[in-house]
């Protein structure tokens, strides 16, 4: 795999471009917007989404997908949301056996879907796979050491996955278990806006770190139901990537989160940023499939009840500390 191209030119489409031109491979980026490909051809700068990080000046962008025609593999990194119409798309120029490596967090809302599944649906020719981890865009772009997962169910493919865009300061471990890999990083991003509230709340550390413990057994319950193996959701895809998420400001969904706790509303906080956190749309599909399926996720519940039913924060909190005592499963 020498070619790889990249959909999706925001933060992290940006950042895995980045570590895909300095593991040595020949890489095309294709942004959504023309001014996106034109700062990154002409100053090497994502002056939209990742402003301040060098670029390599290997990189090119471009916004006809047809230039990712020749590609071995494609990172497809749009919002979730937009996944299906990106895959569907992207189906129609490359070769069939192409893997689409899904580097989105989030679950279709529409359909309930895992990403993996979407991408069958809509490219049934090129097989799935997942790349996710705790990862700000920001650092990996600018080559600081970090690991991720890299699952396939198809371990030759995984492995040349692995190969091609593993280096040093961007550590890839393979594993099959591709419904695992996409679990944690879904939720995660909903997990991260409660421990966001928290710190916005004040009511201390004590408290982040019994939200970050409590959710991953939301996560562990949540990833049960889809048959996600458990050790997938206690590695890098999963507890890695919500320790991060839950540990920083860096973290959009966290630092929403913190905004929603010091008392702005969601809809300012969103109409003042041009980037996705994405929990505060997957919170709406992980509530439904919880109720759907009688899984206790109270931490999940009340992200709900505060972002969707625009419920008091305090009280929302005070009702979450006041739930029965039960045992620590
Ligand atoms: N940022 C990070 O640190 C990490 C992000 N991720 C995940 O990667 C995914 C993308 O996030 P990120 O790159 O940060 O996004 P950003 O918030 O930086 O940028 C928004 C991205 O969304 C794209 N976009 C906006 N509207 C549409 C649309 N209608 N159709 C298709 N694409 C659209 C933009 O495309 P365009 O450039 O063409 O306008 C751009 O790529 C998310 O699922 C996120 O959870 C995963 C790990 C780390
Ligand atoms: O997924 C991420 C880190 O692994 C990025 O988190 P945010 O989307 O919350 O910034």
């Amino acid at each position: 795999m020498k070619k790889i191209g990249v959909l999706g030119a925001g933060a992290w489409g940006t950042a895995l471009a980045t570590a895909a031109v300095r593991a040595g491979c020949d890489t095309v980026l294709w942004a959504r917007e023309a001014e996106v490909a034109a700062s990154i051809n002409a100053s090497h700068e994502n002056t939209l989404f990742l402003k301040g990080v060098a670029l390599p000046p290997a990189l090119r962008a471009t916004t006809d997908m047809a230039d990712l025609g020749d590609c071995d593999a494609i990172l497809i990194v749009s919002p979730a949301q937009h996944l299906r119409t990106m895959s569907a798309a992207l189906a129609a120029h490359v070769r069939h056996g192409v893997p689409f490596v899904i580097c989105s967090k989030g679950i279709e809302i529409s359909s309930g879907k895992l990403l993996s599944d979407v991408v069958t649906e809509t490219a049934p020719h090129n097989p799935p796979a997942v790349l996710s981890g705790p990862t700000f865009a920001a650092e990996v772009a600018q080559g600081l050491p970090c690991a991720l997962t890299l699952a396939c169910t198809d371990k030759a493919v995984g492995m040349a996955l692995v190969e091609a865009l593993g280096a040093p300061t961007f550590r890839l471990y393979y594993n099959e278990d591709i419904i695992g890999a996409q679990i944690g990083g879904a939720v995660k991003n909903v997990l991260a806006i409660a421990t966001g509230i928290v710190a916005g709340l004040g009511i201390g550390e004590n408290a982040r770190a019994a939200v970050i413990t409590r959710g991953l057994a939301e996560i562990v319950r949540f990833g049960e139901l889809f048959g996600a193996q458990a050790e997938t959701l206690m590695g890098l895809s999963g507890l890695g990537d919500l320790i991060l998420t839950c540990s920083s400001t860096q973290s959009r969904n966290m630092s929403l989160g913190k905004a929603i706790g010091e008392g702005q509303t969601l809809e300012s906080i969103m109409a003042s940023r041009n980037s996705i956190a994405e929990g505060a749309h997957t919170v709406e599909i992980v509530y439904k499939i919880a109720q759907d399926n009688n899984l206790d996720m109270p931490i999940t519940e009340s992200v709900y009840h505060i972002l969707k039913e625009n419920r008091d924060v305090r009280s929302v909190t005070e009702a979450l500390l006041a739930r029965p005592f039960t045992d620590e499963s």
